[in-house]
């Protein structure tokens, strides 16, 4: 494992019975980054990320980690009838790297009483409470398991904010599953995206946006054209092509024109074409 990665698979694979819940896993991840692990419903992220921090054992590979870690569990697990001090009791207790003065100024921050029962808050206090928690561990890596479901878009917002403010503090990296891309187009700076238990792409999300752009022309010119960039997705209406590729600015004939990329419109080609992929070392299946 090399001194920048905080995380390091190779060729990580897992197996339930029969089928396989993540395959051929291999990727690095820089320090300091912040995280976004997306797919959809049964792509192999909780899996991905329970190896990570060692709740299961590999089928196949390893995956390692550099630090200490702290995982944040998609069902955020708190005891509904113990109050935030006695969780903070537990924390304290059971994490020798336990910053209590950090805990009690977050819980204070977020205007909740100590002497209130768990069970007894919304949603998003109940996620803040959480978070804290696991912040307050001072991980090297934090693991966060779909943090935002359930969440309304403010308490989405909030808990992404008082992430964000734990990691200009602290310098920590942060890996967080989510299905909402929109959430993550700000505050991530890493993007995986997992498909059907296999990564498709890896990479920095300013590098892979500005990597990626959308050319529409004549449908006839596309298969000349595929030839020139690696064609991630493509959609045909009459005689016009919309081809997203993965490409630096390319001269294009006359009827072609071109718009940049944004992270969603990256991530919903990639998931529509499980056979692209576009990892540090290029292996695009379509091109
Ligand atoms: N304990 C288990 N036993 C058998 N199969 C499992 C188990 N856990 C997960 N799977 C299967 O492995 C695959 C990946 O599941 P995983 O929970 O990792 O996906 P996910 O991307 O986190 O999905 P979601 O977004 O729905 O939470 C799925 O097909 C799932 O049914």
């Amino acid at each position: 494992m090399t001194d920048e990665s905080v995380i390091e698979a190779t060729g990580l694979g897992k197996r339930y019975r029969r089928k396989w819940a993540l395959r051929d896993c291999s990727l690095a991840v820089p320090k300091g980054r912040v995280v976004a692990l997306v797919g959809p419903n049964g792509a192999g992220k909780t899996t991905f990320l329970h190896l990570a921090v060692g709740l299961l054992d590999a089928t196949l590979g390893s995956v390692a980690i550099q630090g200490t870690a702290a995982f944040l569990a998609q069902d955020k697990p708190l005891y509904s009838g113990f109050s935030i001090a006695e969780m903070l009791k537990f924390g304290r207790r059971l994490n020798p790297g336990w910053d209590d003065e950090f805990a009690l100024k977050r819980i204070d921050s977020l205007g909740l009483p100590l002497r209130h029962k768990v069970g007894k808050l919304s949603g998003g206090q109940r996620a803040q409470v959480a978070l804290t928690l696991a912040l307050a561990k001072r991980p090297d890596l934090l693991v966060l398991d779909e943090p935002l479901a359930n969440l309304d878009p403010l308490a989405r917002h909030e808990v992404m904010r008082g992430l964000m403010e734990a990691v200009a503090e602290t310098g920590m990296t942060v890996l967080l599953s989510s299905h909402v891309v929109s959430d993550l187009e700000n505050t991530c700076d890493w993007l995986i995206v997992l498909n059907g238990g296999r990564v498709q792409v890896s990479g920095d999300i300013d590098e892979l946006v500005a990597g990626h752009r959308t050319l529409v022309g004549p449908a006839e010119e596309a298969d000349a054209l595929a030839r020139r960039v690696a064609i991630v997705d493509e959609a045909r209406a009459g005689r016009q092509a919309t081809v997203f590729a993965r490409t630096e600015p390319v001269p294009l004939g006359p009827q072609w024109t071109e718009r940049p990329a944004n992270l969603e419109e990256v991530v919903l080609a990639y998931l529509r074409r499980p056979e692209s992929a576009s990892l540090p070392r290029p292996t695009l299946a379509s091109a």
